[in-house]
C-alpha cells in the first residue's frame, strides 16, 4: 500500500497503462532542452552540438518473455529491437545503447552472458554498441533498455502530423508474433516461422528513415497492436484513421496456423503486438517508399475504424487490462 492509499482508492489496473503514464507526465513543464517529449516513440533533446533521440522500454520475465519460450539469446536480441524500433518511427537511425538488469541471486550467469551476447548481436546489425548500463539485484528478471538515436539533420516524424486525406502504409510484418505467441500458448514449438517472429522480432529498421525522406506525416511501431498504435496516431494528430481491410494482406501462413488453432489471423494481424513494424502516413499522391504498403486513409474525426465501423473488442495490448 502506499502512503496515500487512503485518499486514492484507485488501483494501477483501473486506470490502466496510459491513464498511469498520463498521471506522471501531464501538467509538468519540459525543460528547455527538451525538444520533444514524453509522448511519441522518442523523445528529441537539444544538445550544443546537436539533437538526441531517446526511447526506453523494460521487459519482464514472465509478461515479456519466458526462458521456456525463449532462449536468453533471443530476448537479448528481442530487448534491443524492441528499441531500435522506436529509435526507426521517429525516423532516426541508432547510435547507442544503454542496458540495465536487475537479476536474482539464483540467476546463472551463463543467463546474462546470452543475453549480452543477443544484445550485442542485435546492435550490431545496425552498427552500434552498448555504451553503458547498471546492474542491480531484483525479484524478477527485468531488462531495461535505452536507445538514442540521430536524426540525421531531418526533423522527427511523430505521432501528430497525420493529415485528413493522408495515406496510412505500413512496412513490416503483422500478426506473426501474436500467431507465435498464441503456438506457444498452447504448449506447441512449430511452425517455426511464427514462432521464431515471436521470439525475434524483424523490424524494418531502415524504412524509419526511408519515410522520413519521402515525408511521412506521422509515424509509429507496432508495440501493442495495430489498432491500438494507430490510435495513438489519430489521438495525437487530432484525426480518425480508416483501416480498408481490403488493402490488408492477411498471409497464408497465419491462416493456416489459426485454423490450426481455431484463432482468427484478421484479428492477430490488426491487434497483435510485438511485430514491430513500421505505421505511418504520407500525403496522398506521393509514391511510397520501397517495402510500403497502402493499409487505409487519415479521414476528419477521432479514433480508429475498420472498413468505416469501430473494432469490436481489443485493438491491442495494455498492461494491467
Ligand atoms: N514513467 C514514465 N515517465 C515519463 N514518460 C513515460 C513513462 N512511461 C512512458 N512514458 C512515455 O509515454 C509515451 C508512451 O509510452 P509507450 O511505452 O506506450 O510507447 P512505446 O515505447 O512507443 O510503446 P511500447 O512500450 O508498447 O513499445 C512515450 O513517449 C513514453 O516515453
Ligand atoms: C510470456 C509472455 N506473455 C505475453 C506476451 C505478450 N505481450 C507481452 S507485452 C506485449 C505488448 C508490448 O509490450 P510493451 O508495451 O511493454 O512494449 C505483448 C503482446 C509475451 N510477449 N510474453
Ligand atoms: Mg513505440
Ligand atoms: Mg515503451
Ligand atoms: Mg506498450
Amino acid at each position: 500500500m502506499g502512503p496515500d492509499s487512503s485518499q486514492d482508492a484507485q488501483t494501477i489496473s483501473q486506470v490502466g497503462e496510459f491513464g498511469l503514464i498520463n498521471r506522471v507526465t501531464s501538467g509538468r513543464a519540459q525543460s528547455p532542452g527538451t525538444l520533444l517529449g514524453p509522448g511519441d516513440d522518442a523523445a528529441v533533446l537539444a544538445a550544443p552540438d546537436g539533437r538526441v533521440v531517446a526511447t526506453t522500454d523494460v521487459l519482464v520475465e514472465q509478461v515479456h518473455f519466458r526462458f521456456d519460450w525463449s532462449t536468453p539469446h533471443q530476448v537479448g536480441r528481442k530487448a534491443v529491437a524492441v528499441n531500435l524500433s522506436d529509435i526507426a518511427a521517429m525516423g532516426a537511425v541508432p547510435t547507442g545503447l544503454l542496458v540495465g538488469l536487475g537479476c536474482s541471486p539464483d540467476l546463472p550467469t551463463t543467463v546474462v552472458d546470452e543475453l549480452a551476447a543477443g544484445m550485442w548481436e542485435e546492435a550490431q546489425r545496425v552498427g552500434i554498441s552498448v555504451v553503458g548500463g547498471d546492474m542491480v539485484s531484483a525479484t524478477s528478471l527485468t531488462i531495461s533498455v535505452t536507445a538514442l538515436g540521430d536524426l540525421q539533420g531531418r526533423e522527427p516524424v511523430t505521432r501528430s502530423g497525420a493529415r485528413p486525406g493522408d495515406v496510412v502504409a505500413v512496412a513490416g510484418r503483422l500478426g506473426w508474433s501474436a500467431a507465435g505467441l498464441a503456438v506457444l500458448g498452447r504448449g506447441f514449438r512449430s511452425p517455426v516461422a511464427v514462432v521464431g517472429a515471436h521470439r525475434v522480432p524483424e523490424p524494418p529498421y531502415e524504412a524509419g528513415p526511408q519515410a522520413a525522406v519521402a515525408g511521412a506525416t506521422s509515424m509509429v511501431d507496432t508495440s501493442d497492436g495495430l489498432l491500438a498504435d494507430l490510435g495513438h496516431i489519430a489521438a495525437a494528430s487530432g484525426v480518425a484513421v480508416d483501416v480498408r481491410t481490403e488493402l490488408v494482406e492477411v498471409p497464408q501462413r497465419l491462416t493456416e496456423v489459426a485454423s490450426a488453432l481455431g484463432a482468427d489471423a484478421r484479428h492477430w494481424v490488426l491487434t497483435g503486438g510485438e511485430d514491430q513494424a513500421l505505421v505511418a502516413t504520407f500525403p496522398q499522391g506521393r509514391p511510397l517508399p520501397e517495402g510500403w504498403r497502402p493499409i487505409g486513409a487519415v479521414v476528419e474525426g477521432e479514433g480508429v475504424t475498420v472498413d468505416g465501423d469501430a473494432y469490436a473488442g481489443p485493438s491491442g495490448w495494455e498492461h494491467w487490462r
